[in-house]
């Protein structure tokens, strides 16, 4: 019997980002793993082109790139300043961050919001043949599906949110919440990175909703039925370990190396976002250093802190604070050849970010509330096997889940970080080896191929019994 042809998978998220032609490295693992979905199943990556138009025309820039087509549009300057900077950076990410003290309700953030989905909707609609699987990311585009089936699309819609999900106390602070949870009833497949949040929506879901939740995951509101799951997006472990030893990684190690002088490299790596705890992390480590004195000039923390959403005023005050916190810090403890925070605002390519990670004693990640946080996993994959470092995790990031042989920690307590950096520096070779090796197995098994695979078998479910009988769609290796 022949084996179906794939569906065409059509993949729309805010950011695309297309192969580079310059190797993998350059891309992250999403997109090196969604890149090959789209190539196996000669789909579409569509989304905003980053870029600014004065006149919102519906022009689509097709491009293809080493096999994958990418098909993206230009927005308006009030549509970047209300949807991109407005609604999803100054109200939801706060919101969905736990920092209902940054979130702002304005209307015209609203406004934008619906008008930019309903941009993505318009343009994508006529690119969409009968049979392709759709899948959209994150909390830009909740309203999409909505969107689409106003415009007659019928296909197998998946909606998967990268950020957490808020608990129902927190999301009724949220003007029309009600409106854009129904939305979400427009999928067929919503995914969650955890159990937790795929419990607060399932939460809100029955109780504010009156929503029929079964254990099956498959949620009924007025007639509409989604199924919801949890499944925690991964890295290409396999890839990154292979970049860890590539040349260019192999270099950046060697440099960190020598700069180091025989200190141990505590490291952070993180955009410069308030939901990633720089400031407690910082005061955590001022802790350790007052604490433990006899570890003064035996260590050092490198966080690398790119830049991020830097219109928004919340993102622009994280960043002096940090300034003056990491100088205040320095201050008071570097001696004439000893700094105790290298504060780096740039980013680096992954190629050499694979060597940093491997340079580093400590992997210290200790966001407030992360989605999941790739850069954790990413530290493990980049290990040396003989000789890993220690992986310190907040227990608020997604990836903590997965990765309870981490040491895992309160982040905003600094005695809690303190003492877990302590414990990281004097642990024994054979724990480090113990623990490294569970959490590389688990970042291994459940990598980003597993995720991609589980959702996309999911959206192409057939919907209900007697209905076509869709053969699940094969994804690349
Ligand atoms: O596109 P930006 O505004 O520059 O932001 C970058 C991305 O940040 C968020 O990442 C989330 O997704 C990661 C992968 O699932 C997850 O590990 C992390 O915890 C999340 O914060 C955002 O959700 C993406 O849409 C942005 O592209
Ligand atoms: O200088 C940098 C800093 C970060 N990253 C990458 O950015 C991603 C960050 O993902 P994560 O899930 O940790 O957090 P997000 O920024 O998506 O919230 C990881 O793949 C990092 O390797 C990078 O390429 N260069």
């Amino acid at each position: 019997m022949n084996t179906p042809p794939p569906k065409r998978l059509i993949v729309v998220s805010n950011r695309v980002q297309p192969p580079t032609g310059e190797g993998a490295g350059n891309q992250g693992g999403l997109a090196v793993a969604l890149s090959a979905a789209l190539r196996e199943s000669s789909g579409i990556w569509f989304g905003w082109s980053g870029e600014e138009t004065e006149n919102f025309n519906g022009h689509i820039d097709f491009q293809r790139n080493e096999g994958v087509t990418t098909a993206t549009m230009h927005l308006e300057a009030q549509d970047i300043d209300e949807y991109y900077n407005g609604y999803a950076n100054r109200t939801l990410w706060p919101l969905f961050h736990d920092r209902i003290d940054l979130a702002e309700f304005q209307r015209e953030f609203e406004g934008g919001y619906q008008r930019a989905n309903t941009r993505f909707a318009e343009t994508l609609t006529p690119l969409i043949h009968q049979d392709d699987l759709i899948w959209v990311h994150d909390y830009h585009l909740i309203p999409l599906g909505r969107e689409l089936r106003a415009r007659g699309i019928r296909n197998r819609l998946g909606f998967f949110l990268h950020i957490p999900w808020p608990p129902t106390r927190l999301l009724l602070s949220l003007p029309h919440h009600r409106e854009l949870v129904e939305s979400l009833f427009s999928y067929d497949v919503v995914g969650f990175q955890t159990q937790d949040w795929l419990d607060s929506f399932f939460h809100y879901a029955q109780h504010k909703l009156g929503a029929d939740v079964g254990a099956d995951g498959i949620v009924t509101h007025q007639g509409r039925s989604l199924k919801a799951i949890a499944c925690p997006i991964g890295i290409d472990c396999d890839a990154f370990t292979e970049m860890a030893h590539g040349q260019e990684a192999l270099d950046a190690c060697r440099k960190m190396e020598e700069s180091a002088k025989g200190r141990a490299m505590i490291l952070g790596v993180d955009r410069l976002d308030y939901s990633k705890g720089l400031q407690d992390r910082f005061l955590g480590y001022q802790r350790f250093l007052s604490t433990y004195p006899e570890m003064q000039e035996k260590v050092f923390l490198l966080q690398i802190a790119p830049p991020t959403r830097e219109d928004v005023r919340s993102y622009q005050e994280i960043r002096t604070q940090l300034d003056a916190l990491s100088g205040h810090i320095n201050g008071e403890f570097a001696t004439v050849d000893w700094v105790p925070i290298r504060y780096v605002n740039k980013g680096y390519p992954r190629t050499q970010l694979a060597g940093i990670y491997r340079a580093a004693r400590i992997g210290l990640v200790t966001p407030l509330r992360d989605g999941m946080n790739l850069v954790a996993k990413e530290y493990v994959a980049a290990q040396d096997p003989d000789n890993p470092g220690v992986l310190i995790l907040s227990s608020f990031a997604g990836a903590a889940r997965q990765m309870q042989e981490a040491l895992l920690v309160n982040p905003h307590s600094a005695e809690d970080v303190a003492d877990a950096i302590a414990r990281a520096l004097v642990m024994p070779k054979e724990e480090r080896l113990e623990r490294w090796r569970a959490l590389r197995d688990g970042v291994q098994r459940e990598d980003v191929t597993w995720w991609l695979r589980r959702f996309v078998a999911e959206l192409a479910r057939p919907e209900a019994e007697g209905e076509d009988d869709r053969a699940e769609p094969e994804i690349a290796e």
